[in-house]
């Protein structure tokens, strides 16, 4: 079996991207922000109180013909920025374009953090994370990348994130079209359950490639790129009217500073992010204040190559045993 749907940007900055998945019988069409960073899958539902829903689409268990209640199992998620939610857990049909998983534990909310009332374009999340971050109890769960990995002709993912243009998350299949040149394969360490792989160097628009092992995680449901702060300074040098500002929480600028590129090594490739994905956004409409997309990752714990890195490159998550993850120009 194999699968493609589309990634579509929320808003005009690819803060996130979210993807139509078909849940139940009859289907009930909801669009869930992939997260390679995490591994629950979870909806808004009937069980998500009124006043925590604003406009979201929910799935409603007691309308398909096919769920059934996960007896006596609950979860409970935070995710990097502090947004949380919790509830309980169905089984049911699940598709993601044309791709089937027929007992896939949908995660019901029963209770969202203000962020998730507030990001309307997203109605839930589904995690390609490794299963061992999943955080069902009693019995943790297996992502629908778990689940349908025996089924698929390969067992990879592919993620082609585009800057404010719809990409495609690809299940089963490498996409020859999708992709320039050779595809960079770099082993993947699962602990504790990332997608975490080691990036070769860095190099600051037409400077010098500095050869340096940087290790990160490969996140779809982060925006920005979290780097060690020596880089992230060496970069910022080179922007003039670039301040770390405790205020807005990040590197901002003028919007009018000319921006040098960023570029990152895996293996002996090297990625160019253009600087109009650093240029991120405003730090509020209008303003000549914006802030970066490349940030510190001091005060993280983990280097965090989100979809500001991502956007530059056509990455295979490959889940065979062992996980290794490929990059490749496009
Ligand atoms: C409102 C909202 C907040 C956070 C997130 C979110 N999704 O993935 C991630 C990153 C961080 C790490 O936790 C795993 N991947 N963050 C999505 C939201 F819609």
């Amino acid at each position: 079996d194999t699968g493609s749907a589309a990634a579509v940007p929320i808003d005009d900055v690819d803060i996130a991207y979210v993807t139509p998945v078909t849940i139940g019988t009859p289907p009930q069409t909801l669009q869930l922000d992939f997260d390679t960073g995490s591994s629950d899958l979870w909806v808004f539902s009937s069980h998500t109180p009124a006043s925590q829903v604003r406009g979201q689409e929910i799935y409603s268990p007691n309308k398909s013909s096919t769920a059934k209640l996960l007896e006596g199992h609950t979860w409970s998620i935070t995710y990097g920025d502090g947004s949380a939610s919790r509830g309980n857990v169905y089984v049911d049909n699940f598709t993601v374009g044309g791709l089937s998983v027929a007992q896939q534990a949908v995660q019901t909310a029963q209770q969202v953090s203000s962020s998730f009332t507030s990001e309307t374009n997203i109605d839930g999340l589904l995690g390609l994370g490794f299963s061992t971050l999943n955080t069902v109890s009693p019995k943790s769960q297996l992502t629908f990348f778990d689940n349908a990995k025996a089924s698929l002709d390969s067992p990879v993912f592919t993620v082609d994130l585009k800057a404010q243009a719809a990409g495609t998350y690809d299940f089963g299949f490498i996409d020859k079209a999708k992709y320039t040149g050779e595809i960079t394969y770099v082993p993947v360490n699962t602990n504790p359950g990332y997608w975490t792989f080691t990036s070769s160097g860095y190099a600051v628009g037409s400077g010098s490639f500095s050869s340096q092992s940087i290790t990160g995680i490969a996140d779809t449901g982060t925006s920005l790129v979290y780097l060690p702060t020596a880089i992230v300074t060496a970069y910022y040098r080179q922007v003039s009217g670039a301040t770390n500002s405790r205020n807005y929480g990040g590197y901002v600028f003028p919007c009018s500073s000319a921006l040098p590129t960023f570029t990152f090594g895996v293996g002996d490739a090297r990625f160019t992010i253009p600087s109009s994905y650093i240029s991120y956004s405003p730090i509020a409409p209008g303003s000549s204040t914006c802030f970066g997309g490349l940030q510190s990752s001091s005060g993280l714990g983990i280097n965090i190559w989100g979809d500001v890195a991502l956007k530059a490159a056509f990455v295979v998550f490959n889940g065979a045993n062992p996980p290794t993850i490929g990059w490749a120009k496009k």
